[in-house]
């Protein structure tokens, strides 16, 4: 039985019609908007990188840097040479149109005079493929570092298939070589597709050493201008950031070094925070949990936060509506 609402309901003449009427005045308005001076829109230009392009192409990457691990089609040695041929051949252009794509934005938008945005796409895309067995030597390291380090890891094979840090480090270590040949977005596209998937934020510009391992890894940040050497081991909530940045920062301290410098062989446990571009930790030092350091630390130091004083009670919950925090 319809109740009395549902009746009028549907006795009602649609209203659509009278609202929709208002259509042409908002499309207006949205383009008197467009017009205005300052506002940003991308109209009357070169086509620009797609997105989703880009994730695709991580995905893809990712499938050629660790061959059988993420294709639904099993490899062998009988088809390990056609499908590797294949999935190059085709990625191959798709990478060189989006750079190119990228860099002919650039040229465009910002009068970058230049004539050569095809060829320098192909060749950029070219470095990143010749790039990929150096890729797969230096991930190795970084799985291999992730095993040695966390007793909760059960094999390579498990760090491999399942674990963000894995996957932001192999994210950045792609980018990097993008942002090292000053192409535009699409580093930034990638690292940031990571970021949103991994909650890990490495920016492309960071330069990272061999054997790099995030565990967990929710909630790390790696400024751009960070150094880390090799063998460093870092855990959720890790800053490596910037010193605090006034509002015309964005112009001040552009491409300056903000980010502090990690040595070799450190370790930093959760939720510690490390600031600016003159800190140096010095190699083989142990950074505790919740630390916020904004000055350098020699070589071997041990810094750790003091435990807030708690105190231990019986719990006030026995026999009692409301609990005594006081
Ligand atoms: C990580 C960090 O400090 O970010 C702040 C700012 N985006 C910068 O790069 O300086």
């Amino acid at each position: 039985m319809l109740l009395d609402r549902e009746k009028r309901c549907k006795s009602e003449p649609s209203a659509s019609l009278g609202y929709r009427e208002e259509i042409p005045e908002i499309t207006e308005a949205i383009i008197r908007s467009c017009e205005e001076p300052g506002s940003f829109t991308h109209i009357n230009h070169e086509p620009i990188p797609s997105r989703q392009e880009v994730v695709s192409i991580v995905h893809a990457l990712q499938k050629l840097i660790f061959p059988g691990y993420f294709s639904r089609e099993s490899l062998d040695a009988t088809n390990l040479r056609y499908k590797i041929g294949h999935s190059v051949s085709r990625l191959f252009d798709t990478m060189a149109q989006q750079i190119i794509h990228s860099l002919r934005h650039d040229c465009f938008r910002y009068d970058r005079p230049c004539s050569h945005c095809s060829e320098q796409g192909y060749e950029t895309a070219t470095k990143l493929f010749r790039a990929i067995p150096g890729l797969r030597r230096i991930l190795a390291t970084d799985v291999n570092a992730a095993y040695d380090g966390d007793p909760a890891a059960s094999s390579h094979d498990e760090i491999i298939f399942s674990y963000p840090g894995i996957f932001a480090i192999a994210v950045y270590r792609i980018a990097n070589i993008l942002y090292r040949d000053e192409v535009p977005f699409i580093p930034r596209i990638m690292s940031e597709y990571a970021h949103s998937v991994t909650g890990i934020d490495i920016h492309p510009g960071a330069t990272i050493g061999e054997r790099f391992a995030i565990d967990h890894g929710t909630g790390v940040v790696i400024g751009e201008t960070t150094r880390i050497g090799k063998n460093v081991r870092i855990y959720q909530g890790v800053t490596l950031g910037a010193l605090s940045l006034p509002p015309d920062a964005g112009n001040r301290l552009r491409g300056k070094k903000r980010h502090p410098t990690i040595e070799d062989d450190v370790i930093i446990y959760s939720g510690t925070t490390i600031l600016g571009g003159d800190t140096v930790i010095g190699t083989r030092s142990v950074i505790g949990g919740n630390v916020w350091l904004t000055e350098s630390v020699p070589p071997d130091t041990l810094v750790v936060m003091e435990a807030p004083k708690l105190s231990y009670r019986a719990s006030a919950q026995k026999g009692k509506d409301s609990h005594d925090f006081t």
